[in-house]
């Protein structure tokens, strides 16, 4: 049966030295006495290594937190195993609570961190994110991580979850279309919700540490609905729009083919009008759909006569999806989709004939700006993880971090996710004070920079983190399973939304 720290029985150091051998074994970790007899031939480092004089009935604080996550202890099968407390001492070692800001440093963004202050987040934005680490800590966090290694779509009580707190509606940032919601039981109104309201979401959502079924939690829906709520004809345009927040449909964008990637304007995918002009055929092929898999909409730029014109495509005769196997999990639902004499009415399309270009590109800056969130978070996860890791981990007699090279490694990394952090925060600012028009005219190039450098980044942050891990940082699981995650992934984020060299040109000539 489980016991709790009040019901701890206390012991000396001396009564746990008795308890050294195969079948009575006891060992200290963090002033805590766990009775490993029975666990230790079940132990996934093996028996062996329990049995050593220096860990056997012993203090094997230092050597377990340089093999182990510290959550490894918070385990419920683990906490069975404690079974008494070093008289007169407490633990060391403080767990962090769902909702919890770390004290690792630099694993906050500065407005996150007491000492500092900060000219953008106000009230209002502090207590969004208190709510939303909870909720992403206890709600999608523990399905993220099994659903990444399973493969499966993130379940249904997530998705449900997501939809009570209105958090669907949230990640399409301000607008109208929040007005009137109660956003996580009224933290904040809709009507002030603003970009850095919806900058504390994109990167508390990518805390979870698991980019596959990142991308298959309705990331489909934040790229996928605003040309449907910016440019649909009602009513089908509300009922799609409350079906998606509501959380009883998906939709995905369906852009890229196998013939054209970032390049959207040679796409080949056709849609014909019938002759009466009430509606219309489409024939084609689309590639690497993220959340394909389960949507029931598809938003999709085809060839008309002349032009693209984008069009809502329901899942229905015609329409096939099949799984693609990418390197990161098919949590994403990644698909390549077959529209085969697909028939849809005219009312689902989305703007105006031949007029599909613009509807596309008119989110390509709030996709990207929402992707930069999410890249700096996430290798500033990977900068904790490390910082963590070198402290306790032990190398030549020395902590890993007592290593001058390795020092150097956490300079160029800190470096790295304070600039882009800084510089995100300052388009984000920007994105608040200017109109939808001014953003598109002043801001496409600012955000193609700061995602071609964001991803940059990541790149050099993953290749110093593995090093640092050495083989943990190839291992899915263990110590370094959030190293090795992001070093297979990150490049998700430099293709997706946009090729770095592509923005990066596109950054030049629109200077
Ligand atoms: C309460 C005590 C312990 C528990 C519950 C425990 C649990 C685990 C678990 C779950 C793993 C798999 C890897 C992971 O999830 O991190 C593991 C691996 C391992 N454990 Fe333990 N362990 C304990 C104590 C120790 C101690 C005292 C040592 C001392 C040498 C040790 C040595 C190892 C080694 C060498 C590995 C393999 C690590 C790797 O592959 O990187 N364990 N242990």
């Amino acid at each position: 049966m489980a016991t709790t720290e009040q019901t701890l029985k206390p012991l000396t150091r001396d009564e746990v030295a008795k308890h050294n051998k195969q079948g009575d074994l006891w060992i200290i970790v963090d002033s805590i006495v766990y009775d490993l007899s029975k666990f230790g031939a079940m132990h996934p480092g093996g028996i062996g290594v329990l049995l050593d004089e220096e860990v056997a009935g012993q203090d094997a604080t230092t050597v377990f937190y340089g093999l182990h996550r510290s959550e490894v202890l918070l385990r419920p099968q683990y906490q069975r195993l404690k079974i008494g407390q070093i008289e007169g001492e407490k633990p060391l070692i403080k767990h962090m609570k769902p909702g919890d800001i770390s004290r690792v440093p630099y694993a906050e963004p500065t407005w996150l961190t007491p000492e500092f202050k900060s000219p953008y987040f106000k009230e209002s934005h502090r207590a969004l994110q208190k709510v939303m680490r909870k909720f992403v800590d206890e709600v999608i966090y523990p399905d993220a991580q099994a659903c990444e290694e399973s493969g499966k779509r993130a379940s249904k009580e997530v998705l449900e979850a997501m939809a009570e707190t209105n958090l669907n509606a949230m990640r399409l940032g301000p607008g109208k279309h929040l007005h009137g919601r109660e956003l996580f039981g009224g933290v904040v109104k809709g009507e002030e919700f603003d970009y850095f309201h919806e900058l504390v979401i994109n990167q508390e959502v990518a805390r979870m540490g698991a980019r596959g079924y990142g991308d298959g939690l309705n990331a489909g829906m934040v790229i996928g609905l605003p040309p449907v709520l910016n440019f649909g004809q009602e009513p089908l345009r509300s009922k799609v729009v409350e079906e998606v927040f509501s959380g009883q449909k998906v939709i995905s964008l369906a852009i890229s083919e196998a013939f054209a990637g970032s390049d959207v304007a040679n796409l080949k995918t056709t849609a014909t009008k019938s002759e009466d002009g009430k509606y219309w055929t489409i024939n084609g092929t689309k590639k690497w759909i993220s959340g394909g898999m389960h949507s029931d909409y598809f938003v999709s730029p085809l060839k008309t006569e002349g032009g693209l014109t984008a069009f809502l495509v329901p899942r229905g005769e015609g329409v096939e999806t099949k799984q693609i196997k990418t390197s990161y999990s098919t949590a994403a639902g990644t698909a390549y989709i077959t529209f085969d004499n697909v028939k849809i009415p005219a009312e689902n399309m989305l703007g105006p004939e031949d007029g599909g270009l613009l509807v596309i590109l008119s989110n390509f800056n709030h996709e990207r700006w929402v992707m930069c969130c999410a890249s700096a978070r996430s290798s500033r996860m990977v900068v904790e993880e490390c910082l963590k890791w070198a402290a306790q981990r032990e190398v030549f007699g020395r902590p890993l971090l007592a290593q001058a090279v390795i020092r150097a490694k956490f300079a160029s990394m800190i470096a790295k996710v304070e600039a882009i952090q800084a510089w995100l925060e300052s388009v984000t600012y920007q994105m608040n004070n200017m109109t939808y028009k001014e953003q598109s005219r002043n801001l496409a190039g600012q955000i193609a920079f700061l995602k071609m450098q964001s991803t940059r980044f990541a790149g050099e942050i993953a290749d110093d983190a593995v090093n640092i891990f050495g083989g943990r940082g190839l291992t899915k699981t263990g110590m370094g399973k959030f190293i090795e995650q992001f070093q297979r992934t990150q490049k998700f984020d430099a293709i997706l939304g946009g090729a770095e060299e592509v923005l990066g040109d596109l950054g030049v000539r629109q200077a």
